[in-house]
């Protein structure tokens, strides 16, 4: 539907130069979203593709193992937007303790995304509410260490950011003056809790994005705190039980169109075509998340099948594979350390499953050994290569 323009414009000077600042007008959009037989039809398969998504993510037998290497995935591929190279066996690498250097800047960026990601859903399990004080909390350890270290970690911007362009006079939009990020964001959350107005779950979470997008209220992240925000939204409103649905790749791979619906909605108030968009993503990347999911439960009993058949080495090396599907990188102290097993048996155990081919050894070194489950790895990896 076509709006208009769906804020106002505030004169303001930065950077040397005058600029129209751009004010979103709260949420819901006026008049409000059109719900047409097609839309509504969107809306039913992308909240059925959830609710696969939430049950199995409840039937898996240790839905953590899941959740951690997914976390670590989505970490990888919305840190890649941002520009990072970083790979998953990057991290997972750096996330080892005594384990050879990995990339240093891009992976640390990546390994706040993971911690804030991880801050944010501990948070929310403690009761907290999805706030303005947990956004900032999230940003804070997002830009703790590292490159963005150096921009309010945690602390809405004090400064008139834009997007796109080389200054504020060429920038493709100047999102809103920094004394107007608060009042643009207490009205969001308000929104996001707002019981009056009724709109479904996954729709607010749709609106609030682009809201969020267009406060732009930090110095940097927050297209990174943006996306997290959907997932949250998502779990908050009891739609996942876990906050599992990361359009992240769906984003990335449809960037120039991503961006494009953006600015659609400031400027001709064309919130249909971004709902239509995210549904579809939402459908696309929790029917995706489902089938990542089965190849892992079918890998791991497949390999576990594989790893009793050893007879008397089977055990050592069950309890060694145990610990991989926790974690596909492994060093031996991390195995002795986190199995509670004699560091003879560990070695024991991780040579039978090398044997069977299930583990590789990557680094070639004699010591400080690095142990990679790389089957479990390439179904995690698939479209998280780096850009
Ligand atoms: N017109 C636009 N063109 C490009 N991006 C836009 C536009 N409007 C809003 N954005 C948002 O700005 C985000 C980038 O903001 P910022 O650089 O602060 O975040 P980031 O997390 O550091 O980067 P990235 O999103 O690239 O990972 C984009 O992800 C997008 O959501």
């Amino acid at each position: 539907m076509h709006r208009g323009i769906t804020g106002h414009y505030e004169a303001n000077h930065t950077v040397g130069e005058p600029v129209r600042a751009f004010i979103p007008d709260p949420l819901p959009p006026e008049p409000p979203l059109e719900f047409t037989p097609a839309r509504s039809l969107r809306l039913e398969r992308a909240h059925l593709a959830l609710g696969r998504l939430d049950s199995i993510s409840l039937l898996l037998p240790e839905p953590n193992l899941f959740l951690y290497a997914y976390v670590r995935r989505e970490a990888v591929l919305s840190s890649q937007i941002e520009g990072t190279q970083s790979s998953l066996s990057d991290l997972l690498l750096f996330e080892l303790e005594g384990a050879p250097g990995a990339p240093f800047d891009d992976v640390v960026e990546v390994s706040n995304y993971a911690a804030a990601l991880e801050h944010g859903m501990a948070r929310l399990q403690e009761g907290f509410p999805l706030s303005n004080r947990l956004i900032r909390g999230m940003h804070g350890v997002l830009l703790s260490r590292g490159r963005g270290s150096g921009k309010a970690p945690g602390e809405f911007r004090r400064s008139q950011n834009w997007i796109g362009g080389t200054r504020p006079g060429n920038a493709q939009f100047v999102p809103p003056p920094p004394h107007r990020v608060e009042g643009c964001m207490a009205a969001l959350e308000r929104f996001i809790h707002d019981e009056e107005a009724p709109y479904p779950t996954l729709i607010k979470a749709a609106l609030a994005h682009v809201q969020f997008e267009t406060i732009h209220p930090f110095l940097d992240g927050n297209g990174r705190i943006g996306r997290l925000l959907i997932a949250f939204i998502l779990h908050e409103g009891g739609v996942l039980s876990r906050p599992l649905l990361y359009l992240s790749l769906y984003f990335k791979r449809h960037r120039s169109e991503y961006y494009r619906l953006l600015d659609r909605v400031r400027f001709e108030g064309d919130w249909e075509a971004w709902v239509d968009f995210f549904l579809e993503g939402v459908e696309e990347t929790a029917t995706n998340a489902v089938q990542t999911a089965q190849r892992l439960v079918a890998l791991f009993k497949e390999d576990a099948a594989r790893v009793q058949s050893l007879g008397r080495a089977a055990a050592s090396a069950l309890r060694v594979f145990d610990i991989l599907r926790e974690r596909p990188l492994l060093t031996l102290g991390e195995v002795c350390q986190r199995a509670g097993l004699t560091f003879p048996t560990a070695t024991k155990g991780m040579k039978a499953l090398e044997t069977l081919g299930i583990v590789r050894e990557i680094t070639g070194a004699r010591r400080g050994r690095v142990f990679a489950y790389d089957r479990y790895l390439a179904i995690l990896n698939e479209g998280a290569e780096p850009i």
